[in-house]
């Protein structure tokens, strides 16, 4: 699965978190890079337990759970809390597959990551290089946007030649675990949507949403 969530964040709150991360503290990023990935990561991250970081991924994850596209693809069970990162000067991540499973801080919850997200706060244009790559495809997103991709497939940041990007990773346990049924719900999902707007009241569209959630049923671990 790839895809691409949208304005996740409007103007003024991407201004707010590009003000709150300019002044951050940021950090060496190997200090948090697993064994395959420490080789790598020539990055910059903010602690976990910096008050910005909960702050910060408290909003966004209020954002989140307001934004229909990313809850109809992701169909978040649990959510890791957001980290924040910052490449400049050459700064990448080379390729590398993340962790299957996540401890959250002071908790014993674990989370089992299947989705990868990344939320853009700098414009292309702002800076060189940074194309997050995975499966051949290369993403540089407008600030605000978010690319959802699989936890499981291969991936790095390549070098930021030119100024900074800053950006929000975090990573998700979805109701559905397998990436093709996800894909599949969700291809029902928009064609309810779409047809319900053309025909409110057709007893084809009640049966079609019956089936969605029949299968949800299925294919859902909670
Ligand atoms: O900065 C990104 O877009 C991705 C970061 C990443 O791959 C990671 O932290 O595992
Ligand atoms: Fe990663």
């Amino acid at each position: 699965m790839m895809l691409i969530i949208p304005d996740v964040l409007d103007a003024e709150q991407l201004r707010d978190c590009r003000a709150a991360l300019e002044t951050a503290s940021w950090q060496d990023g190997r200090l948090s890079a697993g064994h395959q990935a420490v080789h790598a990561k020539t990055n910059q991250q903010l602690a976990q337990n910096d008050p910005l970081t909960q702050q910060l991924g408290d909003f966004l994850l209020e954002c989140l759970s307001r934004n229909p596209r990313f809850m109809a693809a992701a169909l978040p069970l649990k959510v890791v809390p957001p980290r924040f990162n910052r490449y400049a000067g050459g700064g990448q991540y080379g390729d590398h597959i993340d962790n299957a499973i996540f401890s959250v801080p002071g908790t014993s919850q674990r989370i089992r990551a299947d989705l990868s997200a990344t939320l853009f706060f700098n414009e292309p244009d702002e800076y060189d290089g940074g194309e997050l790559v995975t499966r051949e495809r290369r993403i540089k997103l407008p600030a605000g946007h978010l690319v959802l991709y699989s936890s499981g497939s291969l991936h790095r940041v390549e070098p930021v030649t030119r100024g900074a990007r800053l950006a929000s990773f975090f990573w998700l346990q979805s109701l559905v675990r397998q990436d093709d049924q996800r894909e599949l719900l969700l291809e029902l999902d928009d064609s309810i949507q779409a047809l319900r707007l053309q025909v409110p009241d057709s007893p084809e569209l009640l049966r079609l949403t019956g089936l969605y959630h029949n299968l949800l049923r299925q294919w859902s671990q909670t």
